[in-house]
């Protein structure tokens, strides 16, 4: 369970996030969602403390993410925004190295990553380098990677982006699985279909603030909206360029 409780960042004279908290709790799909520049990924680094909030903290099950980085850490999978992968190594290897780095016996690795390929459906490109990999097979292996470990809560910055229709369902049918198991996911995404698709809980954030969270018919119901997207645009206060 990830618990943000009033945290704040700013670049300069930009206030990316402000006072913003959530609740992302097990066994759901909650959505960070808002529209480009909303404070998203700023605040997903936070959580999953990448950078330190300047004001507030984030617990994750209960560790404060701050005060015991290490552990707070060995309880979360992170698909970041830079998906990042090793590319003169071969997705079985980007998995297997990062088992490594959280401790994991060779056994259990081995057999980690077989799970995975099997859910993620990576067997045609499991050990092929993963230089020249299309976007759709970088983000399975990156999340491959990030939940080796089969850690407790999973933090997915904008999972779908980017890809086709095929592999988008492949992550949804995942992340499904995953609340079947009780796991706690928190994703962060500005495609209200997405969100609309999986999503239990939805936090909406503007112009760095939470404007308003609840389930999409709570959303809907608040604003007299036939649809997801109608309700975003209602709660950001009406259509803007930005
Ligand atoms: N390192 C940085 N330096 C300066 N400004 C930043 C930095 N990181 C984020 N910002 C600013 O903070 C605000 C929020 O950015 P953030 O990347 O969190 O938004 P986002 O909701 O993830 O957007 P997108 O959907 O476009 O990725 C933006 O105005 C952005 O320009």
């Amino acid at each position: 369970m990830i618990s943000v409780e009033n945290i704040s960042k700013s670049f300069g004279e930009v206030t990316a996030v402000d006072n913003v908290s959530l609740q992302a709790p097990d066994g759901k799909i909650t959505a960070l969602l808002g529209a480009n520049g909303a404070g998203k990924t700023t605040s997903m680094r936070m959580i999953y403390a990448l950078i330190k909030p300047e004001g507030g903290q984030v617990l994750v099950d209960g560790i404060n993410t701050h005060e015991d980085p290490v552990a707070a850490r060995a309880r979360m999978g992170v698909l970041p925004d830079a998906r990042g992968l090793y590319k003169r190594l071969t997705a079985r290897e980007n998995i297997v190295y990062f088992g490594r780095l959280q401790g994991m016996k060779e056994a259990k690795i081995k057999e980690r990553c077989e799970e995975l390929v099997d859910r993620l459906g990576m067997g045609a490109f499991i050990d092929r380098k993963t230089e020249g990999f299309s976007q759709g097979q970088r983000v399975k292996v990156a999340i491959a990677r990030a939940l080796i470990h089969d850690p407790q809560n999973i933090l997915l910055d904008e999972p779908t982006n980017g890809l086709d229709v095929m592999s988008t369902r492949a992550i949804r049918r995942f992340l499904k699985e995953q609340r079947s198991l009780g796991k706690c996911i928190l994703f962060s995404s500005h495609v209200m279909q997405e969100v609309s698709a999986v999503c239990d809980e939805i936090t909406i954030i503007d112009g760095g603030r939470i404007v308003a969270s609840g389930s999409e018919d709570q959303l809907r119901d608040k604003t007299g909206s036939e649809n997801l997207e109608d309700a975003f645009v209602s709660l950001v206060g009406g259509e803007k360029v930005v």
